[in-house]
């Protein structure tokens, strides 16, 4: 990355433990402004909570999460909350709420804000379903949409808001080849025609050499390492290339 590229979001030396479990175990790491970083590593290395400590919904044990030069390390909740604003988190499995329509489920954030003015939040959903390619579905029910449409329902939530920034945690977990290529034109326009920052987790290695700009390798709660996917391709580290090319190391019979 240039040197002049602007920070979004840096976090200096995190450490998160959750009971006897040290999960962060000094991260520290960039994320810039209109870049799509994608957080790749084993499971349970931290990803999901190392991007939740990016928008508030973990603190720290210790160490600090600067956004936009802002320490929200120890910020009260009214003054996260409007740091939160900033961000669009599109939750692993969608998270959708079944008993509320699509257009519902995409105002929530709005109203939670405290949105009052109806006819701005109609207009704001209606621009987010064009956004994720699904125009004019607001009255349908979660329940009449595939797994992808419901997906992209999701997205359609977390961006009604217009953040700089968008987390994406497992946005490809349960979908088709086909369905998970929409995802990624879908993070790729965000990126290009909205300006928007995006930080995914996803363990989908043909997206990750479509859609990110870096790539980020955690491994035990710690940064192993940061670089271009040009770069983790070529990788010659036995952790990285097991890894992309799903290598457990036990020999199959030709
Ligand atoms: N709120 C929580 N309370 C207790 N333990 C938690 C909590 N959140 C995460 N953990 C634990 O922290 C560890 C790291 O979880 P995390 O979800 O960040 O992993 P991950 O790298 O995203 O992995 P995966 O690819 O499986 O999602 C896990 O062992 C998990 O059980």
């Amino acid at each position: 990355m240039p040197a002049d590229k602007e920070i979004f979001v840096e976090v200096r030396n995190l450490h998160k433990s959750f009971g006897a479990q040290h999960v962060l175990k000094g991260v520290s790491a960039k994320v810039y402004k209109g870049e799509t970083l994608v957080l790749l590593g084993g499971s349970g290395g931290g990803k999901s909570v190392l991007m939740k400590h990016f928008i508030g919904l973990l603190s720290p044990d210790s160490g600090e999460v600067i956004v936009e030069g802002e320490n929200i390390s120890k910020m009260s909740e009214r003054r996260l909350g409007k740091v939160r604003r900033k961000m669009g988190m599109m939750f692993q499995n969608g998270a959708l709420f079944d008993s509320m329509t699509v257009g519902q489920n995409i105002a929530f954030p709005l109203r939670m804000g405290g949105e009052k003015d109806e006819a701005k939040i109609q207009e704001l959903v209606s621009e987010s379903l064009e956004i994720v390619r699904l125009p004019n579905q607001e009255a349908k029910m979660p329940s009449d949409l595939s797994g992808g449409m419901r997906k992209r329902v999701a997205l359609a939530r977390a961006i009604v808001d217009r953040p700089a920034c968008v987390l994406f945690d497992e946005p490809h977990a349960g979908l088709d080849p086909i369905t998970a290529d929409t995802i990624d034109h879908l993070v790729k326009d965000l990126q290009s025609d909205h300006g928007m920052t995006n930080v995914i987790v996803t363990h989908e290695m043909r997206s990750v050499f479509r859609i990110a700009d870096r790539v980020m390798f955690l491994k035990e709660g710690q940064v192993y390492w940061v670089g271009a996917p040009e770069e983790l391709k070529a990788s010659e580290d036995p952790e990285l290339s097991n890894f992309i090319h799903g290598r457990s190391g036990e020999e199959w019979d030709e």
